[in-house]
């Protein structure tokens, strides 16, 4: 008779721990006193505590040894949304997060974490304090948001007590923080192009930006309150920062902080919009001859001239969440880890 090795509480895994939320997640773990197994594709720095597997989680024999004795998985893996790879985004998101649900119960993992994201409901079109409720984006604006979409249905659906596997979906919107490779460098990147001269729009639409160790937060939160009597199995939650604000004045905060202009020139959204899905055409179109990416992509466009802001209260009811940094804070220390990007640095 063989006997299993109730896997340590306190022994958990991050696939995708090399990236910019992973490694904050990673770091807090420690913190708490966790043993973490990094999962991913890179790996982009070292720790003490910290043992990495390097591998595609698409491929489940190089996924096990990552989840051995392992009882809590956090799966924030995912190519990154500026891609425009469709294949990419079904291969890594939908079949790779069947083959981490495979291999969680093959491994005996008790709890399953899905960083998933607000998107899944957004369309392009307003969501003011969208609750959980709201229906799947039916007409998704983009592969990555598509792909979202099905990887959190895959994982809630998984929620299986009698299996012994529990899941939970993380709903993240707009993580920004130090290390983060995706808001602050695009931003001042199109800066320093004399790309952020205009407001798209009348500049007075509002939406969420969560500071990346909020999100941490609510992950952990997440985890540890997973149990088998408790009414989050199988649920999605948002985690935001709780402060909605307009998107342009968080972008001219961010910039002027960094040392340059604040945009100040509107121009229409539907022109934009129109001029962001011309390029998108051209740009696919144009592949097989010469590639390049416009900054202003339509989904970009879509989340600076709508108002996309979401409730929170289940996450507060439910997990016991609140914001531990505040959005002005957030800023600052963002802003604080970016020498690099200033004005003339
Ligand atoms: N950054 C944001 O504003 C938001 C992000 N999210 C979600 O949060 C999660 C983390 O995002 P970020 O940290 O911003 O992205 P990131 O790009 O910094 O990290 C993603 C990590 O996944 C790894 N990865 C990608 N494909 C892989 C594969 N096939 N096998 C193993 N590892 C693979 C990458 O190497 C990278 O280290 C993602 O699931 C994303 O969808 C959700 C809402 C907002
Ligand atoms: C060029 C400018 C109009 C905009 C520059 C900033 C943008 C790069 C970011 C503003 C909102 C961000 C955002 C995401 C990525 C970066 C932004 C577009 C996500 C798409 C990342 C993945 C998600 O799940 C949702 C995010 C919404 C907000």
């Amino acid at each position: 008779m063989t006997t299993r090795v109730r896997p340590s509480n306190k022994r958990c895994a991050v696939i995708g721990g090399s990236g910019f939320l992973g490694r904050h997640l990673v770091e807090k773990l420690l913190d708490r006193g966790y043993s973490v197994s990094v999962f991913d594709i890179r790996q982009s720095y070292e720790l003490p505590g910290v043992a990495f597997h390097l591998g595609d989680l698409c491929d489940k024999q190089a996924l096990l040894p990552a989840m051995k004795d392992v009882s809590l998985v956090f799966h924030c893996a995912s190519p990154a949304p500026a891609s425009d790879d469709r294949g990419l985004f079904e291969r890594v998101n939908i079949q790779g997060t069947r083959i981490v649900i495979q291999a969680c119960i093959e491994a005996g993992v008790q709890k399953l974490v899905l960083t998933s994201s607000a998107s899944v409901v957004f369309e392009g079109t307003d969501i003011k304090n969208g609750r959980e409720d709201l229906p799947y984006a039916k007409k998704p604006i983009d592969y990555y948001t598509e792909t979202k979409i099905e990887q959190e249905k895959l994982v809630l659906e998984a929620c299986d007590k009698e299996k012994g596997l529990l899941t939970v979906a993380i709903r993240p919107h707009g993580i920004f923080g130090p290390r983060d490779p995706q808001l602050v460098p695009i931003l001042v990147d199109a800066a320093r192009r004399g790309k952020m001269k205009f407001i798209i729009g009348d500049g007075t639409n509002v939406v969420d930006f969560t500071f990346v160790e909020n999100v941490v937060h609510g992950h952990i939160l997440a985890a540890e309150r997973l149990r088998p009597d408790s009414p989050i199995c199988g649920k999605p939650y948002h985690i935001t920062n709780d402060e909605p604000v307009k998107f342009w004045d968080f972008m001219s905060d961010v910039l002027v902080g960094l040392g340059y202009a604040a945009p100040r020139y509107h121009l229409p959204y539907a022109l934009v919009y129109g001029l962001a899905l011309l390029l998108w055409l051209l740009a696919l179109i144009l592949r097989p001859l010469v590639s390049f990416k416009p900054t202003f992509t339509p989904m970009r466009v879509a989340l600076a001239g709508t108002h996309h802001y979401y409730n929170c209260e289940r996450a507060k009811q439910d997990l016991g969440y609140k914001p531990v940094v505040s959005l002005k804070d957030g800023i600052a220390r963002t802003v604080q880890s970016y020498p690099h990007l200033r004005q003339g640095a």
